[in-house]
Formats: structure tokens, sequence, C-alpha cells
């Protein structure tokens, strides 16, 4: 069997994560982690470009991987058009919608950008693979309340789908036979309902549902008007407060949900209450996903960074336990996820498909 060296790379809110893979085989995995005060200084996420693949190089020159020994580079797709899950070429179309922020700015516009790039430079061919736009959204769920905004399928959905796929087939069924809420706490979070195989409604994590490490989540609506109009602030100025200065970061001044429990443990009372109200619209929306399913749950999963955190799980189980199970699958395996993608394609066992 012919072997395919690829390179995942996922750039997410606090690092970038990347691997090399020999086929299925992880021969090198690290996350990089970025201080926000490092990231703050590129108004927009696309500028970030040079900085974060000044990293992925400069990493796989000091563990020894040369870049012309890569047979294939995936990154984790972003914010573009909404679309169906699957294993995408990248192309210049794609690579302009990235750079533009189609449905908004987010860290992972960056890895098809990257790919792209790469694939460019090394004549190696570039993919994403379940994007951040997964949209299997019902119609029901696009309806908010103004005619003139829908609502969006923005999520964690590399994550997600690999985690519900995993979590089904430990207990010995498929992801399409099981209903779950499935709840992705990372940077920016997402609390999805899976019906059958489908993410039928999800909160757009970049601007509805709980607050996060640095998103707002929700907001009240009229409060939030005013401050847009009062003048204190510029377009990008609100949208950078939304995203990425949002949340745990506005009231605390981090998102490392670690150093929120560290204060916690000195006696922080205002770090205990920013953490407990987190963790109060967390356990909210899963109550609220869990009606789009009419009570029929057959698990909730807690999965990415901050599930690592017994303390924060722990607090979320006490409130939602009642629904269904809950299982923790802490961290994520977008790298792998994403290499698996890849190699599917280059395998043959795939079709790559084309973003238009
Ligand atoms: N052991 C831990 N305990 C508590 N929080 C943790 C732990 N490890 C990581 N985290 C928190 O997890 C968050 C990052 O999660 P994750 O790596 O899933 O997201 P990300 O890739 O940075 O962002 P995005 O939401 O954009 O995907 C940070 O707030 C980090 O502080
Ligand atoms: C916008 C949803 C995905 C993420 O927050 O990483």
């Amino acid at each position: 069997m012919k072997n395919y060296r690829i390179l995942a790379v996922n750039p997410g809110s606090t690092s970038t994560k990347i691997a090399v893979f020999d086929n299925s085989e992880c021969i090198l995995k690290e996350t990089i982690e970025h201080n926000a005060a490092e990231l703050n200084k590129f108004s927009r996420v696309a500028d970030q470009y040079e900085y974060r693949l000044k990293v992925i190089t400069d990493s796989l020159v000091k563990k020894g991987i040369p870049m012309e020994t890569l047979d294939a580079v995936i990154g984790r797709g972003g914010l573009l058009k909404p679309m169906e899950s699957g294993t995408y070429r990248v192309n210049e179309k794609m690579v302009e919608d990235l750079k533009e922020g189609l449905q908004g700015e987010h860290p992972s516009n960056l890895g098809g950008i990257i790919a792209f790039n790469l694939g460019q430079d090394y004549q190696i061919p570039s993919y994403i693979v379940d994007p951040v736009a997964v949209d299997e959204m019902e119609d029901i769920a696009r309806i908010s309340g103004l005619k003139e905004l829908s609502r969006r399928s923005l999520s964690h959905a590399l994550n997600i789908k690999a985690v519900g796929r995993k979590v089904a087939k430990d207990a010995g069924r498929s992801y399409f036979d099981c209903n779950f809420i499935i709840v992705h706490l990372g940077g920016g979070i997402s609390v999805t309902a899976h019906r059958k195989g489908r993410m039928i409604d999800v909160n757009n994590a970049n601007s509805e549902g709980p607050f996060s490490p640095e998103r707002t989540g929700t907001l009240p609506v009229s409060e939030l008007v005013q401050l847009c109009y009062s003048g204190k602030y510029t377009y990008d100025e609100m949208k950078r407060k939304i995203t990425r200065e949002g949340g745990v970061y506005s009231y605390l001044g981090t998102k490392d949900m670690r150093e929120v429990e560290k204060r916690i443990e000195k006696g922080d009372r205002e770090a205990e209450l920013i953490l407990e109200a987190m963790v109060y619209q967390i356990a909210k929306e899963i109550g609220a996903m869990a009606t789009t399913l009419k009570g029929d749950v057959d698990k909730i999963i807690l999965t990415g960074g901050i599930a690592h955190s017994r303390t924060v799980t722990a607090k979320i189980i006490e409130r939602v336990e009642f629904i269904a199970p809950v299982v923790v699958v802490p961290g994520e395996e977008e790298l792998e996820s994403l290499a698996l993608g890849a190699l599917r394609v280059l395998m043959g066992e795939e079709e790559e498909k084309t973003y238009s």
C-alpha cells in the first residue's frame, strides 16, 4: 500500500495545532499555544497568516520533517458558504472567501489559506474537511424572529461529528441511529442537537448561545443595539468584542480556563462567579437543545479543551444529567479527523468535493 504523508493544520483561537501522519499513523503532534496579546496585534484573522505559517514551518524543521516529504496538506475549514459535510479540494474561490471571512472572522479561516499556499509551494494537493460551515439545520431552526436575519449553522463540526461517531461506536451503535446533544467546550462553545446523524440545530458559536472563554454568545439585544450606536466603538471594535474579547476574557482578562481555576483556588470570588455563570449558560443551552429532540436524547457528550476540567464538567453534569447520561470526551480529535478525511480521498475511497 502506498504511504501518504499528510500535514494537518488546525488554527484555533488560543493555539495552532499541527500533526503529520504517515497514512493513519501519527508521527508528530504539536500544540503551539499563542498568548492573547500576540494574536491581538493583528486586526484581522487573515493577517495572522505569516505569523502562524512561520510557527508551523519552524516546528516541522525543528522536528526534522522536510516539507518536501509531504504528499498532501489539509487545514481545518472555516466560515465558508453553508455546505454539506465532506472533504473539499482548496481552490482560489475558497481562499478568496476565507480571506474575506464570508460568514465571519474565525481562526479556522486560516486553515484553508495555509493549506492552499503550502500546496502551491510544494506542488501537492490541499484540502479541508467538515468545515465550521457544515449546515444540516432544519428550516424551523433557521427562523430568528426577524425576517431579515436567519439563524446560521457555525460550529466545531469537525470534532463534534468525529466524537459523535466514536461515542456511538463505543456503545456498539451507529451515529446514524442515535440522538445526541454534543457540546464542544473550546475558546468558543458549540451546543448541538443531532437526530440520527444530522446536526439539526446548533447555536452559532460565533454569536449565540452561552458565553465562552473569548466570545459573548447571546447578548441582551436592545442593550447591544444601544452600545453599537453609542459612538464609543467602531464596527470592527464591536465585532472584536463579540468574537475575540468577549466572554470570560471581558470579565477576567484571560481566555485560559486553567488560569481561571487557579484564581478560584486562591479565593478569587469574581473568577468563581464568572465560571459558574458560564456553566449555567451552557446547561441552559443543553436544556434548549433537548427540546429540539423532544426529550428523546440518548446521550449528552461534552468535548473540547475545557472538558479536561473535572470542575467544569462536574458542574455541567449536575445541572443536565436529568436529561440523559453524560459522556465526557476531553480534548478533540480534529487533527486525526482531518488526516483521515484527506486519506479517504487520496486512497480513492471517497470523491473529493469542489467548492464553488
Ligand atoms: N486542563 C484544562 N482545564 C481547563 N481548561 C482547559 C484545559 N486544557 C485546555 N483548557 C481550555 O480549553 C480552551 C481551548 O479549547 P480548545 O483547544 O478546544 O479550543 P481552541 O482550539 O483554542 O479554540 P476554538 O474554540 O476556536 O476551536 C482554553 O480556554 C483552554 O484554557
Ligand atoms: C464558529 C464555530 C467554531 C469555533 O468556534 O471554533
